[in-house]
């Protein structure tokens, strides 16, 4: 089995950028290890402490932050980094070459009960000049690489740099990352999706008549029936889309109206739909490609719709729109 840095060269990824590839999946290593000891290093349980967006900080999150931080200055080859624990952009390296967007412990609320959590990431070319918050405003296809690891039974990364997607078991006794899956591909169909169905009474109507209508199963107009998964973690959930399918989503709601979407678009939207769309699937909001989205803010939110193509066209179809179909060349 291929090591990480091996698929890399076979790979032909740039030298810089397999660096910075192989030092967060170092990263990462020492991350599963401070998830893995849990409550014996007393790890669990949340700070006093809140983020810019106002959610209170899990002593995990602080921890995890400030590791891929370390690292990341340590690096060489970054010029900034945005972080969900971090309020502003954080300058690196004058001669670094990247900015990295990370969530560093996504599905914070799984922490204290043992559940599945994981660090994503993704890459953009750093623009040249001073760096300031309007630097890390790129579209989700300029990104160069994305990818998650998840903390679960296995420890696995799963990578882009935009050829495909791979996924890597971590080897617990020679502490490596091994090639398991090349060529990921998410099955155009599915019968399996995942929401909060806790909101349901505040969401829009597309997606109030999308649920309803895979609710009914076999005797709505679907005509086949639906399983339903939440893990309550985007990395576990997403995981599950790139391994057998499925369509994940956490569309608008109007619970809060000065927070009508719940998942941040630079460090959980993109590199999630980056991964998802190399490895054959969509992601759209409902009404865009989330990758053509232009950011107007580093901590944006966005609403999610991701999975298998064919699920994704269906629920798009509920909100006017049918990317199903090829272009009109008439209308050209
Ligand atoms: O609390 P809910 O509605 O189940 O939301 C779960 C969602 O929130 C998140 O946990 C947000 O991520 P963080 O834990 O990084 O804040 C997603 O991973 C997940 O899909
Ligand atoms: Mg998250
Ligand atoms: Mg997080």
């Amino acid at each position: 089995m291929q090591t990480l840095a091996q698929n890399l060269t076979s790979q032909a990824v740039d030298a810089s950028l397999s660096q910075l590839i192989l030092t967060l999946a170092d990263t990462s290593k020492a991350i599963s290890q401070a998830v893995r000891h849990g409550a014996l290093a007393g790890v669990l349980g949340a700070t006093e402490q809140e983020n810019v967006q106002g959610e209170t900080q899990k002593k995990l999150d602080i921890i995890t932050n400030e590791m891929l931080k370390d690292a990341l200055k340590a690096d060489g080859t970054v010029r900034g980094l945005a972080s969900e624990e971090e309020d502003h952009v954080v300058e690196v390296s004058e001669t670094g070459q990247y900015l990295v967007c990370f969530d560093p412990l996504d599905g914070s609320s799984n922490i204290d009960i043992n559940s599945l959590v994981g660090t994503i990431f993704s890459v953009l070319p750093a623009p040249t000049g001073e760096l300031s918050e309007a630097s890390f405003l790129q579209q989700g296809r300029a990104q160069l690489a994305a990818g998650y690891v998840l903390y679960g039974p296995s420890t696995m990364l799963a990578l882009t740099t935009g050829r495909g997607v791979q996924m890597f078991t971590l080897n617990p006794e020679t502490n490596e990352y091994l090639l398991t899956q090349d060529a990921v591909s998410i099955s155009k169909d599915t019968a399996e999706f995942a929401i909060n169905m806790s909101n349901q009474r505040f969401w829009e109507a597309p997606m109030q008549t999308y649920i309803a209508d895979l609710l009914l199963g076999k005797i709505g107009p679907r005509e086949k029936s639906f399983n339903m998964r939440w893990i309550a973690a985007m990395v576990g959930d997403v995981h599950r889309v790139l391994s057998r399918g499925g369509l994940f989503t956490y569309p608008a709601d109007n619970k809060d109206p000065n927070k009508p979407f719940k998942l941040r678009l630079m460090y959980e939207a993109n590199p999630m739909a980056l991964l998802v769309e190399q490895a054959g699937g969509k992601a759209s909001t409902g009404y865009e490609n989330i990758l053509d989205i232009q950011p107007e803010q580093i901590h944006q939110r966005v609403a999610v719709i991701l999975g298998s193509a064919n699920e994704v066209d269906a629920c798009l179809s509920y909100h006017g729109l049918d990317y199903s179909q090829e272009p009109d060349p008439e209308l050209g």
